[in-house]
């Protein structure tokens, strides 16, 4: 830790959604994360919508920006990696998405090069997000 850490708090990560009636339902359908605001720029023609397992004042969270009448597919790019969330028994979550229908790309198993069981499930728009077996670590 250094003396400028405390000045800052790791807020959210934004990310770009095409339908976000169905990314909402993805984050809080399937990964119960709440829906925390929903904030319309009609100047902008945007929208911002909060998900995340806590509030803003405590938790960091994720920001689902909807540009309206975009109807071109993000690029999502080779720089981007994955949004991480954790998990007990990583095996009866990724059975449970699977039966719901999500997409796992990486299914669960000790990670490369490594010992922690990981596996990667993808969102509406093929976000990466990566699920870590916290009793796996
Ligand atoms: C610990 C966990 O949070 C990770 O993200 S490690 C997952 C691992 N990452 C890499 O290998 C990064 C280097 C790679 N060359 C890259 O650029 O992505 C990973 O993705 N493992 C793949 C697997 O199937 O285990
Ligand atoms: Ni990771």
């Amino acid at each position: 830790m250094n003396e400028a850490s405390g000045q800052f708090r790791m807020m959210h990560t934004m990310i770009r959604v095409l339908d976000l009636d169905k990314s909402i339902a993805f984050y809080t359908g399937l990964l119960g994360m709440t829906l925390l605001r929903r904030d319309d720029y009609p100047d902008g023609k945007f929208t911002n919508a909060f998900v995340g397992y806590g509030p803003e004042e405590s938790d960091t969270v994720v920001e689902l920006t909807h540009n309206w009448g975009r109807e071109e597919p993000y690029e999502i790019g080779s720089g981007f990696g994955h949004l991480a969330l954790g998990v007990t028994d990583i095996y009866a979550v990724c059975d449970a998405l699977a039966q719901q229908g999500a997409k796992i790309p990486r299914p669960p198993g000790p990670m490369l090069h490594g010992t922690t069981h990981i596996a990667f499930i993808e969102d509406p728009d093929g976000y990466k997000i990566e699920l870590i077996g916290l009793d796996t670590m």
